[in-house]
């Protein structure tokens, strides 16, 4: 090589002319300026100093460096570079960043000042090796890795770490592809820009040490930091830093409004500090409770409550177990067992005893067996219509009431107690017909044997097969009593034949059912039936207690003008005494007068005894419990919610619309409905003749029962019916003075009866006239087309001779042509020559306008035919 200058030779070896004329003088080269002339001997020891390839070996990362930066480094850094081991600056830096706030002065220097610093290095090392976060290389070593062409020098990426962001604007340009791929070292940038260095060295964000510190933690924590403070850096230097402001609003861009970038510095320090808060605390979770209890349910929020536990960790949990659930769900016993299985906690159900519920008092084991003491079996006597059960009771009774009854039907149901032997008998009277099941099925609640009367004459009919199996659904004893043995039709052996299949095999026959044949007409066979009577009671040991307070059945009950709201009521268990509180059904009171089943008065009932009384605020149904209480508000209380409960349930069953019936609903509102109002004179006829009337099958009506009562049809039930368009039916009762004027007033329909099944007949019929009229179509004759005449404004007139039967101007028509209807409608007009007619016979001629219809031929027929409304069944 020939004598080179300075700066060519500087070019050469990729060096400033400065740092080459500096080297000459360390070599005791003497030159001038830039320009001065190299020899031979002063390149070839430049060329030792700088190496062959033109770095020096110490400045060999230096060298590629500047090779791979884009961005000549300033002097202060050459020097810095080359000065400093990796090592050291590493320490540096990091110790800078984050107490920012000393930076201004720092110059691209960033001395240690921040004891946090001292953690750097490792950290380095550690970002080192956590690899793509590249954010993190440190070291030199890094530097000139893989990754140096993107980065630039080891000692620059400290530098980045360390807050010696000068060499970072290179490495920003340097790393430009790699900043997406890069968050974390985005970020620090970010991060080092708002402590407040962006003012000092422009270039130089150094990153916060305290984040610094954290990194290797928090790394998403860092994301988030870097990515607000990305921004403001970038647009504060936007100006300087040209490439990396953008790279950096680029990566920062979600964080903040740029507005934000033009803060003081101050601020910047201040969030910078913010950002250095450390990470909150986890929450310190409550500590779980050993036990929880519940009743019924718990929705998730309050199960999360109980177990001081957030909701959302319930909801997740509920989600693994593969339940989607919200905030407010109701959670099962199951669900709560399994969600408190899961965090190991206790979980016990609260039974509340709902003393409203009248049932609770009969199942309640208060009875001590040593106090109970035999009581008399409760009987009812079943059996098909005219078998004879009303003669039996009379025969045992020796009362006749069969003779007073209308229509020779049992209609009223009581109870009744007889004596055999010195021990008693209660028969409650249950009626055979059919409209009084609902009440045999009551009245099975509360029967200890049945007696199944069945005609020796006749056999096993309908109703007896019903009332067996009533009878076993109540897992009640069956005495059969073969009535009418007198009658010389009378065949036992059939009955006990017929009753073989239905499970009843007699004693002689090896079963196990008592069969007795009677004569209650004659009175024959009766005591040995009662026998039978006590003999299955005590093989049953009918069991109750005297002493405790009463509680049963009530059998009928009905409103009575004088002396109010009567209920004949069955004692179970415990004494009835006069001044009970007494809560019946869903009503109250107190037992002001108790009359036995002679009429007589009484001042107590024992079990099994059938009792009259008064004093109870409303009329209680068939078949509703009665319980005595200790006293009088109790019972009031008790009552009342009893009634309000009540009230409840039949508006929510007015409007509750379930899955299951909102199809049948929907039917339903294609029906017709039938409106009811029934009274009567007891309630137990009220409730038979209510069950009867719904079960009418007419199809397409519905009946609607709208109200029911004992006693006289009174102006409300009037008034009520008026407005809901409805039938009065009296059973036995006749509406009052007032309620008669209301009825003729308003044209409101009173049918008064006096047996049952003349009502349902009737009923029948209104309800068969309620259904729209079925029509059938008729044809009435036809005509042919023989002329036809287009007039402007009429349309076509077809000149028409009637073929068969006749053709009527109100008919409906259809149009014929080769036997293809073309058209149906309705005639239009209808002449004999310039008349218009009702009707043209067979074998005359007309003139036939159809409407809406011109397109008629000659040859065409019409077909004249109505609509004929057809008689139902
Ligand atoms: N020959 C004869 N006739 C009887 C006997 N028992 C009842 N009868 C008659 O059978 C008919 C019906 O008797 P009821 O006692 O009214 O029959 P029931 O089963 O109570 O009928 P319902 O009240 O309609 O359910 C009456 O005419 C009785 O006189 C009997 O043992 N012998």
């Amino acid at each position: 090589m020939t004598k080179i200058r300075v700066h060519e030779y500087a070019k050469k070896v990729n060096r400033t002319s400065k740092e080459v004329i500096e080297e000459l003088g360390k070599l005791n080269v003497n030159v001038t300026n830039h320009m001065s002339m190299l020899d031979r001997d002063a390149t070839s020891k430049l060329d030792q100093r700088f190496g062959k390839g033109g770095s020096t070996p110490s400045d060999k990362s230096a060298g590629q460096d500047h090779k791979q930066s884009s961005r000549p480094a300033s002097n202060a850094q050459d020097k810095q570079r080359r000065g400093d081991s990796p090592a050291a600056q590493g320490q540096q830096r990091p110790s800078q960043s984050s107490q920012g706030g000393n930076r201004p002065a720092q110059g691209q220097q960033r001395p240690s000042q921040s004891s946090q610093g001292g953690n750097r290095p490792v950290q380095g090392q550690q970002r080192q090796g956590q690899g793509s976060q590249g954010g993190n290389r440190p070291t030199g070593q890094q530097g000139q890795g893989s990754q140096g062409g993107n980065r630039p020098t080891g000692q620059q990426g400290q530098g980045s770490q360390g807050g010696n962001r000068p060499a970072q604007g290179q490495q920003r340009q340097g790393q430009g592809s790699q900043g997406g791929n890069r968050p974390t070292g985005q970020q620090r940038q970010g991060q080092g820009t708002q402590s407040g260095n962006r003012n000092a060295t422009g270039q130089q964000r150094p990153s916060t040490g305290a984040q610094g510190g954290n990194r290797p933690a928090t790394g998403q924590q860092r994301q988030g930091q870097g990515t607000q403070g990305g921004n403001r850096p970038a647009q504060g230097q936007q100006g300087q830093q040209g490439q990396q402001g953008q790279q950096r609003q680029g990566q920062g861009g979600g964080g903040r409004p740029a507005g934000r970038g033009g803060r003081p510095p101050a601020r910047g320090i201040n969030q910078g500090r913010r950002r250095h808060r450390p990470a909150p605390m986890p929450k310190v979770e409550k500590p779980l409770p050993e036990k929880i209890t519940f009743y019924e349910s718990l929705s998730v929020g309050e199960l999360a409550n109980k177990l001081g536990r957030e909701p959302s960790e319930i909801i997740k949990k509920l989600f693994m177990l593969g339940v989607m659930a919200t905030i407010n769900q109701e959670l099962d016993k199951d669900a709560i067992e399994l969600i408190c299985a899961d965090y190991g906690v206790e979980v016990e159900e609260e039974i509340r005893i709902d003393v409203t519920d009248l049932e609770i008092y009969f199942e309640e084991d208060e009875v001590v067996e040593e106090t109970q003491t035999e009581r008399p079996p409760v009987v009812t006597i079943m059996g098909h219509v005219d078998h004879g059960k009303t003669t039996l009771l009379d025969s045992i009774r020796d009362t006749k009431v069969t003779q007073g009854e209308a229509g020779g039907i049992t209609q009223h149901i009581g109870a009744y107690q007889v004596e055999v032997e010195g021990k008693k008998i209660t028969f409650l009277d249950t009626p055979g017909h059919a409209a009084f099941t609902t009440m045999r099925a009551r009245g099975a609640k509360v029967t200890d044997i049945t007696i199944l009367v069945v005609a020796a004459d006749d056999g096993v009919m309908p109703q007896t097969i019903e009332a067996i199996n009533h009878a076993k659904a109540a897992e009640v004893p069956i005495i059969v009593a073969v009535n009418k043995m007198d009658k010389p039709s009378a065949n036992p052996d059939r009955v006990m034949q017929e009753l073989t299949e239905h499970g009843l095999l007699a004693e002689a026959w090896g079963g196990d059912t008592i069969f007795v044949p009677i004569s209650a007409l004659k009175g024959e066979g009766i005591n040995q039936l009662l026998e039978m009577v006590l003999l299955v009671a005590e093989v049953g040991e009918l069991k109750a207690s005297k002493n405790i307070r009463a509680r049963g059945t009530v059998i009928e009950a009905q409103l009575d003008r004088g002396r109010g709201s009567v209920a004949t009521l069955l004692v179970q268990d415990g004494t009835l005494r006069i001044g009970d509180p007494i809560v019946v059904g869903n009503t109250f009171g107190k037992v002001r007068a108790m009359i036995n089943d002679l009429g007589r008065r009484v001042k107590e009932a024992g079990p099994s005894t059938p009792v009259e009384i008064t004093g109870l605020s409303d009329v209680p149904q068939a078949g509703d419990r009665f319980v005595v209480f200790e006293d009088e508000k109790t019972a009031r209380q008790i009552g009342e919610s009893r009634a309000g409960e009540a009230l409840q349930e039949q508006r929510v069953e007015k409007t509750r619309v379930t899955l299951d019936n909102l199809f049948e609903q929907m039917k339903q509102g294609e029906m017709k409905e039938l409106n009811l109002i029934v009274k009567a004179d007891v309630q137990g006829t009220v409730e038979a003749m209510a069950a009867s009337l719904m079960k009418i099958e007419v199809e397409g009506v519905n009946v609607k029962i709208i109200h029911t009562g004992a006693g006289a049809i009174n102006e409300s039930d009037i008034s009520l019916a008026a407005a809901s368009n409805a039938i009065v039916i009296g059973f036995n009762v006749r509406p009052d003075v007032n309620a008669k004027r209301a009825a003729e007033e308003e044209g409101v329909d009173i049918r008064l009866h006096r047996v049952i099944y003349k009502v349902i007949e009737e009923i029948e019929f209104a309800m068969k006239g309620l259904l729209d009229p079925e029509y059938q179509e008729k044809v009435i004759g036809q005509a042919e087309v023989r002329e036809t005449f287009k007039v402007t404004k009429i349309g076509t007139i077809a000149g028409s001779y009637v073929t068969e039967g006749k053709i009527t101007r109100d008919a409906g028509v259809r149009v014929l042509r080769d036997n293809i209807v073309i058209f149906e409608g309705e005639l239009d007009t209808l002449k004999r020559f310039k008349d218009d007619v009702k009707e043209v016979a067979k074998g005359y001629e007309c003139g036939i306008t159809v409407k809406n219809f011109n397109d008629i031929k000659e040859g065409d027929i019409f077909e004249a035919f109505v609509m004929e409304e057809i008689k139902r069944a």
